[in-house]
């Protein structure tokens, strides 16, 4: 069952100054599509025009009707008199979410990326890789249809980086299709089904490795090996 389904033509911060140029893509049920290319490639700004966030986009984005979604930013966003606990109940109560469905939830989040003692903390009080895991709880709280993640790797410990590898693996086995920005190339090569690869504002190649391999003409290239070839110009 296809829940995304996006087709840009151009989008930018700014009229007339456009940052990517014809990327089209859908996402099903429980498929994970990696999102990568260079610093400054335009993942960012892609991610942004999908949500909505970007001034300037021409094209179309459909979210299945009654689908939801989750967005994991790549830097986190907090209020600043609001405890972790209260990020939380604000996300569940803006969602809609039963009290008793949320706490259960949230507990097991919380105790899954060891948060759980500083629940009653305010987030500036944290560590930026603890505030990170802030936002990957909100993220997977209401279990959407759909995670748009953005580089969520750099910057969590090993321990925090396999729960969120699992809870991914979980949430794709509930249905949920995923849209995974990352430049950890090895990873991303494991856990995604096919990739999306922008450069300079384009989306240069784009499905499994397999295909980037035969593009490429080089069976058994790593993702990474694709990167580079894909890129070097
Ligand atoms: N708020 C902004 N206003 C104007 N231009 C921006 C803004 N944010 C990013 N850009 C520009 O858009 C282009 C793409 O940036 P973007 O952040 O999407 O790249 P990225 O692929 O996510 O890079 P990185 O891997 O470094 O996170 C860059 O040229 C950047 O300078």
């Amino acid at each position: 069952m296809e829940i995304l389904r996006v087709k840009l033509e151009r989008a930018g911060y700014a009229r007339g100054r456009e940052i990517l140029r014809d990327v089209a893509f859908s996402l099903r049920s429980g498929e994970m599509v990696g999102l990568i290319g260079p610093n400054g490639a335009g993942k960012s700004t892609a991610i942004k025009a999908i949500l909505g966030f970007l001034g300037h986009v021409e094209g179309r984005v459909h979210l299945k009707e009654g689908c939801r979604y989750g967005y994991i930013p790549e830097h986190p966003v907090f209020y600043e008199d609001l405890t972790v606990w209260e990020h939380l109940e604000l996300a569940a109560s803006v969602w809609g979410m039963p009290r008793a469905a949320f706490e259960g939830r949230a507990l097991e989040l919380l105790e899954r990326f060891q948060l759980k003692e500083a629940r009653h903390h305010l987030p500036r009080s944290l560590s930026k890789g603890m505030q990170q895991k802030l936002m990957i709880v909100a993220g997977f709280l209401l279990q959407p249809d759909l995670y748009v993640v953005d580089e969520p790797f750099i910057g969590l410990d090993p321990r925090a980086t396999k729960t969120l590898l699992q809870l991914l693996e979980e949430e794709r086995g509930r249905g949920a299709a995923v849209l995974l920005s990352t430049h950890v190339l090895d990873t991303a090569e494991k856990i995604c089904d096919s990739f999306l690869l922008l450069h300079q504002g384009r989306c240069v190649a784009q499905g499994s490795l397999n295909r980037l391999r035969r593009q490429i003409g080089r069976e058994g290239a790593s993702l990474m090996d694709c990167f580079e070839a894909f890129t070097s110009v």
